[in-house]
């Protein structure tokens, strides 16, 4: 397994060469354009890695995951979904079209931008900072890594270049489907700039594949809960591509404009992937057609 994911990386690395790293968030074009690493851990307690699994990069989009567990939790479904539906959508991750034309104050997913903002203001806890422990709490424990932080650098990277987020809070604002603009946009720029690993993402996948349980069998994501995530990572999770990775991947993942991507085979495995030259949609070029061989050549597929 471990010569054959080395295998996978080098035929993969010379597409990163046609992705493109996110500039719009200016600390992320610093990242280094043919990084590819790929981290898996087996239901089995087998662990796996090759290319460039130590680099550290920051959840952006994936803590859409984790940010979308902790309103269940804190909310319930009916609440949450009071806020924010269920359906994909064919348009950007950060597109305002939707919000206008197709579900005026009501975004499409959670997976999406405007229904992220969304998902955090529901978030509890008395201050931005108490509501930030409480999401990082809840990665370090299904990565279990006590040591997982925001990366400043990105987080101010991206507080003042975030004119599209801050203008989707206001207009959510008008329907009053987010209260506190301000400190829901401190929230979200702060849990995107979560700084993790390949191998973080693996076990956050593991968790998920194990319905919610970590490797020690306590259940750090109610079971129901976890069913639900991968449910919306398989029909929104890769953005306005994922029904051709439904098709071509098979496997419920979610991506982030950094290159990370989370993936959870049920009962099976936790893979994680970081490559962050993007594709025209901003998921990882290089990431996703790895993830492609890996699921056919193991057969991962859930179809
Ligand atoms: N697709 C993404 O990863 C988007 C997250 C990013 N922080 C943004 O709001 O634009």
């Amino acid at each position: 397994m471990q010569s054959f994911l080395k295998e996978l990386v080098e035929k993969h690395r010379p597409f990163t060469r046609e992705g493109k790293l996110a500039d719009y968030i200016p600390q992320l074009a610093k990242q280094n354009p043919s990084a590819l690493g790929v981290s898996v851990r087996t239901c089995e307690g087998g662990v796996y890695s090759a290319g460039d699994c130590p680099i550290e990069f920051t959840l952006q989009s994936i803590s859409k995951v984790i940010t979308l567990i902790l309103a269940l939790m804190d909310r319930g479904e009916e609440e949450v979904f009071d806020h924010v539906g269920m359906e994909p959508t064919g348009n950007p991750f950060n597109s305002i079209y939707d919000l206008e034309v197709n579900s005026p104050g009501k975004p499409l997913n959670p997976m999406i931008n405007a229904g992220a903002l969304v998902v955090s203001s529901l978030i509890e806890g008395s201050t931005v900072e108490e509501r930030l422990e409480r999401i990082l709490t809840l990665v370090r424990d299904m990565a279990e890594n006590p040591d997982i932080g925001v990366d400043e650098a990105v987080y101010h990277s991206e507080r003042v270049t975030g004119y599209r987020n801050r203008s989707m809070a206001y207009f959510l604002k008008e329907f009053g489907i987010v209260d506190d603009v301000e400190s829901t946009l401190e929230l979200y720029f702060k849990h995107c700039s979560i700084s993790v690993t390949c191998d973080d993402l693996a076990r956050m996948g593991l968790c998920l594949a194990r319905y919610g349980e970590d490797e020690k069998g306590r259940q750090v994501v109610p079971r129901p809960i976890a069913r639900l995530v991968k449910t919306f990572m398989v029909t929104c999770g890769m953005y306005n591509a994922s029904g051709e990775f439904a098709i071509k991947v098979g496997i419920p993942a979610k991506s982030g404009v950094s290159g990370g991507i989370l993936a959870s085979v049920p009962e099976r495995m936790g893979i994680g992937v970081f490559g962050p030259a993007l594709d025209e949609k901003g998921n990882s070029h290089a990431g996703v057609r790895l993830l492609k061989d890996l699921s056919r050549e193991w057969n991962l597929s859930i179809f």
